[in-house]
Order: C-alpha cells, then sequence, then structure tokens
C-alpha cells in the first residue's frame, strides 16, 4: 500500500518533470527562434522604436494603464513611435496633430482592424465578429452600412419615443425607490446601464425588457457578460494573443474563461433572435432592424452577418454611455464646481427652452441646448472611456515622413492623450465645458469642421453609434439634472476622483473601469417632477 503510494508520488514528479522540460524546451526554441528573427514581427525602418526584451517585446510593461506608459515614452520618444507586443508591432500616435493625419488623413489606408487570437478565434466562434473588430472587406462594408444607416441622425430621430419613454421611465424607477427618505446617497451606474441596454434591445428585436422586474436577472446577466467580453479585447491582457507558444502549453489555458463567457452570451443572443423570428412566423409583425433585415432578402446579410449585426447593437453603447455618462454625475457631485456646473445647465435650460417642463418633454428630439453639449463633450474628451480608442490595421501603406508604414501594420490610437494635448487643448487636464463655448455660451464648433475630440475614434472606422449615444446621454443628462440636485458625498472617500487613471479597477482593461463612487441625489421640484414622470396623472 505504502510502495503504491510512492510510485504515485513518483509517477506524479516525473510527470511534472516532464512538463518543466516540455516548457523550457519549448521556450528555448523560441528564442532561438526569435533571434534569428523567424518569429519576431519585422521592425518599421525610420520609426523610432521602444528598448524591449526578446519575445515578449514591451508586453510586460504594458500591463497596466498602457495609455499612460505611451504618454510617458512620447516624451522621449516623440509622437509617433513603434512597440512590440510578442509576436505583433503596433504603431503608436499620441498627439492631436498626427492621430488626424494617421486617422482622418490617411483614413482609406487605415480601415481595417487586428485579427487577434483570444478574441477572433476563441470569444466570437459562433455569434462571429463584431462589427467594430471586422477586418476590412466586401461583408464587413455590408453590414457597416446596414447599421451605419439604421443609427444615422434620422433613424435616431425616429427612435426618440423609446428614448422618451425609457428616459421617463428611469427617472420615475429613481424617485420611487428614494421613497421618503432624501437625500440619498447613490450611484446610477446600473440604472443607466439598464437604460442603454433597453434601447439596444428594443432597437434590435422591437422588445422592450423590463430589466427592473420581469427580466431583471436577464438584464444582468448580459450586462455582466457583455462586459467580461468587452475586457477580452484588451489590446494587452491576453498574452495567448502575442506569446503564441503559450497556446501549446498544455493544461495552460487562458482563454477557457473566453469559451465560457462565448457560451453564456450564446444563451440569451440566441434566444432572442430565435423569438423575434417566431413572432414574425406568427403574423405578429414587429418594427425594428432585425426583421426588417430578415424581410429584405436582396439586402444579402448571412445567417452569420445578422449575429453580428445583433452583437454589435447589444454590445456596442453598453460599458462606454453609462460609464460615460456616471464620470459626468462624478463631476456635477463635485464640491464648488459640481453646484456651478449644475446652476448653469439650469439656467441654460430655461433659456433654449423656455422653462423646465419644455426642455425635459423636448429632450428626446434633438440635442438643441448648446450648454448640455458642451457639458457631454467635455465629458467625452476628458473621461475618454476607451483610453485607446479600438485598435486598427491598415489596408494599403502609408507614407509617413520619410517612412512607409507598410499595409497590414497594426495602430494604435492614444486617445487620451490626444484628448489631452496642451497643444489642442488650453489646460487640458481641467474639466471645463465652457472650452467649448464662446461669450454668449453658443457652440463655437460645428461637426463639419472637423473632430472635437477623439473618444469616438475619427476617420472611415468612426464610431456608427455616436449619434444614438449623444442623444442618449443628452436626454438622461437632462431630464437627470431637471429632476435632481446632485450633492457631493457625505463621506469623502466616496467622492469620484478626477483622475480616471487613479479611479480606474481594472487597468489592463479596454475602457476605463472606474471603482464605485457615490453622490447624493435631492429631488429639485417635487410638484414639478410629479407630473413629468406621471404625465397620465396630470
Ligand atoms: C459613449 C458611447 C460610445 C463611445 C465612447 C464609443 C466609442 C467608439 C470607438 C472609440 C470606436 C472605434 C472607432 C475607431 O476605430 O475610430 C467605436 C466603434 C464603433 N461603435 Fe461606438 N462608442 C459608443 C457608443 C456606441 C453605440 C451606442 C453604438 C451602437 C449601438 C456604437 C457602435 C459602434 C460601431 C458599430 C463601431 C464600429 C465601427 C467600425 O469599425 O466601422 N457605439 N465606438
Amino acid at each position: 500500500m505504502i510502495q503504491c503510494f510512492i510510485n504515485i508520488l513518483l509517477m506524479g514528479k516525473h510527470i511534472v518533470d516532464y512538463f518543466v522540460l516540455y516548457f523550457l524546451g519549448l521556450l528555448g526554441a523560441w528564442l532561438l527562434l526569435d533571434i534569428v528573427g523567424l518569429v519576431a514581427p519585422r521592425k518599421i525602418a525610420g520609426i523610432p522604436s521602444i528598448p524591449g526584451y526578446p519575445i515578449v517585446g514591451n508586453l510586460f510593461q504594458l500591463l497596466e494603464n498602457a495609455s499612460k506608459t505611451y504618454t510617458g515614452w512620447s516624451e522621449r520618444y516623440g509622437d509617433v513611435y513603434q512597440v512590440r507586443m510578442g509576436a505583433h508591432r503596433f504603431l503608436v500616435i499620441n498627439s492631436f496633430e498626427e492621430v488626424k493625419q494617421f486617422w482622418i488623413k490617411n483614413s482609406c489606408e487605415n480601415n481595417s482592424r487586428p485579427v487577434l487570437y483570444t478574441f477572433h478565434k476563441i470569444v466570437s466562434k459562433t455569434q462571429g465578429f463584431t462589427i467594430g473588430s471586422t477586418p476590412q472587406g466586401p461583408r464587413y462594408k455590408v453590414m457597416k452600412k446596414t447599421v451605419s444607416t439604421a443609427l444615422n441622425k434620422r433613424n435616431v430621430s425616429i427612435l426618440a419615443p423609446a428614448i422618451d419613454d425609457q428616459s421617463r421611465a428611469v427617472i420615475r424607477f429613481i424617485v420611487e425607490t428614494m421613497k421618503q427618505k432624501q437625500p440619498v446617497e447613490t450611484d446610477l451606474m446600473n440604472c443607466f446601464q439598464n437604460f442603454a441596454l433597453k434601447l439596444s434591445i428594443y432597437m434590435a428585436y422591437g422588445i422592450v425588457l423590463d430589466t427592473e422586474n420581469r427580466d431583471r436577472e436577464l438584464a444582468q446577466e448580459i450586462i455582466k457578460i457583455e462586459n467580461k467580453i468587452i475586457n477580452l479585447r484588451s489590446q494587452t491582457s491576453n498574452l495567448e494573443d502575442y506569446l503564441i507558444f503559450l497556446r501549446y502549453i498544455p493544461l495552460i489555458r487562458l482563454t477557457e474563461a473566453a469559451a465560457k463567457y462565448r457560451h453564456r452570451r450564446d444563451v440569451y443572443m440566441d434566444k432572442f433572435l430565435f423569438d423575434l423570428k417566431q413572432r414574425i412566423l406568427a403574423g405578429n409583425q414587429t418594427d425594428c432592424l432585425v426583421s426588417q433585415i430578415l424581410g429584405n432578402p436582396v439586402s444579402g446579410i448571412t445567417e452569420s452577418e445578422l449575429k453580428s449585426i445583433c452583437l454589435t447593437l447589444v454590445s456596442a453603447g453598453l460599458d462606454n454611455t453609462p460609464y460615460t455618462l456616471n464620470h459626468c454625475m462624478g463631476h456635477l457631485s463635485q464640491p464648488v464646481t459640481g453646484e456651478k456646473f449644475q446652476a448653469l445647465a439650469i439656467k441654460e435650460l430655461e433659456n433654449t427652452y423656455g422653462n423646465l417642463k419644455k426642455a425635459w418633454e423636448q429632450a428626446p428630439y434633438g440635442v438643441s441646448c448648446d450648454y448640455i453639449v458642451a457639458l457631454l463633450n467635455e465629458t467625452l474628451r476628458y473621461f475618454t472611456v476607451l483610453p485607446l480608442s479600438l485598435p486598427r490595421a491598415t489596408s494599403k501603406a502609408i507614407i509617413y515622413k520619410n517612412s512607409v508604414i507598410p499595409a497590414g501594420t497594426y495602430l494604435i490610437m492614444n486617445a487620451y492623450q490626444a484628448n489631452h494635448d496642451p497643444n489642442q487643448f488650453s489646460d487640458p487636464t481641467q474639466f471645463q465645458p465652457l472650452r467649448f463655448l464662446d461669450g454668449d455660451n453658443k457652440l463655437h464648433f460645428r461637426e463639419s469642421e472637423g473632430t472635437l475630440h477623439f473618444t469616438f475614434g475619427a476617420g472611415s472606422r468612426g464610431c456608427s453609434g455616436k449619434h444614438l449615444a449623444f442623444q442618449e446621454m443628452y436626454t438622461l443628462l437632462v431630464r437627470v439634472l431637471i429632476a435632481f440636485k446632485v450633492t457631493p458625498p457625505q463621506k469623502s472617500e466616496e467622492l469620484m476622483l478626477l483622475d480616471p487613471f487613479e479611479m480606474n479597477q481594472r487597468k489592463g482593461a479596454v475602457s476605463f473601469e472606474p471603482r464605485p463612487f457615490r453622490y447624493g441625489i435631492q429631488i429639485r421640484d417635487p410638484e414639478l417632477l410629479q407630473g413629468l414622470v406621471n404625465p397620465e396623472l396630470e
């Protein structure tokens, strides 16, 4: 018996020994191949390169708050340089002017996306890529056209009644949960997430989710899983994307979590599509994007492309829109300055619409108040929810100064740095909505004049959902401001810190994910609010 136990132990030890030997052998072979240049990505001539290590390159220097590290390197190596992350080389662009050069002037050449192992081969196996992660090609063009049309200004204006209903429901829910107790200290992040989710699901499948009651669990599952999957798009954390040999080591399966989330996503994505098809078969006409595509075979959209479109609509704004809006709430709750922003916002709403009742009613139907537009744009600029935007790949060569950037090069926009470029924005670290307004509090910038900031990206693959996201944020912000006075939390440690890097709790994630913070809310005018949230009782 004892001998048998010893034999098992010895066998276990041999297995561990073999495993270690296998690992060291693989690493040694890879190092050799790297040194002779067989697995190392080629350097781009004439562009400064950040010194790194064999095999990994700069990967381990970029695991936390990479945008900040890139900014630090730009001080020494200039606005445009190259880094190596294992098997891939990226060009990093840091200043406002250089981003304009690469993203807008070279829009046609810079119009594809990198294909990375974890996201493209593991997560996207069943529902396909989202549009934002699909490389350039004829099928991408068909999908992009469909989604861009659905999300253009005109079609977003058709969604106004839904934005009206859903944003009113959010405020009504908050008021109900406040009951008699006021002021309440809270964080409205989950309400903002439910709002964004409801609108996406409505637009895609024509379903109104009851995120507070009947569909609460489903909504929380979607929010959680989509957040996990978005994080798998991290430009640095998925080591198997860059260190190819890791994929060949048995027992190490860094992508296991990715496969698990994909299965959980399949459950709700397949159900939404199945239910909609059943409703159509039963003759219940539903006016939504998916039924328009299903009813129009000439669009040439295949089943798998339809799945990609659905995925895009469900996931694209689910983190970005609520995080940005919540960051704005964080500014409104700052001692001293927060009160001033709110006072000016209320005054400008009255000036624009005549009174607050009209401002509430008209907010879903356009973005007319320039001060609120400036407040939101300053939030988008200051926070830059995707500090490294989304990565790009060039489909044609770009001539940059004396260098040729070949087709197939991966590009990273350091959007946070470009949005804080002192040559473009005076006092870039100050939150100043008035920077976008003239002396009469009117916007001195029009969209046709170019790009205000790079939070929605830019050029041919810029964000297709920016009109929808902006209209959603505008409506909810106007309504929150009319409904509530926002105050700092009692405990100073619960106040939002202004620096997004300091607040960031997932330092390797693709978007800023601030740790929870709180603010006080108190009903501004109970009588007015009663009539606004329950107009049927008026
Ligand atoms: C505040 C909210 C949002 C922010 C900050 C944001 C930001 C971005 C960024 C930075 C990109 C990459 C752009 C580039 O490469 O230049 C992008 C792409 C995209 N976004 Fe958004 N987004 C938001 C909301 C939305 C919403 C609500 C939707 C649709 C429901 C959406 C749909 C898309 C699509 C389809 C793409 C891919 C474009 C392409 O690759 O052709 N976004 N977004």
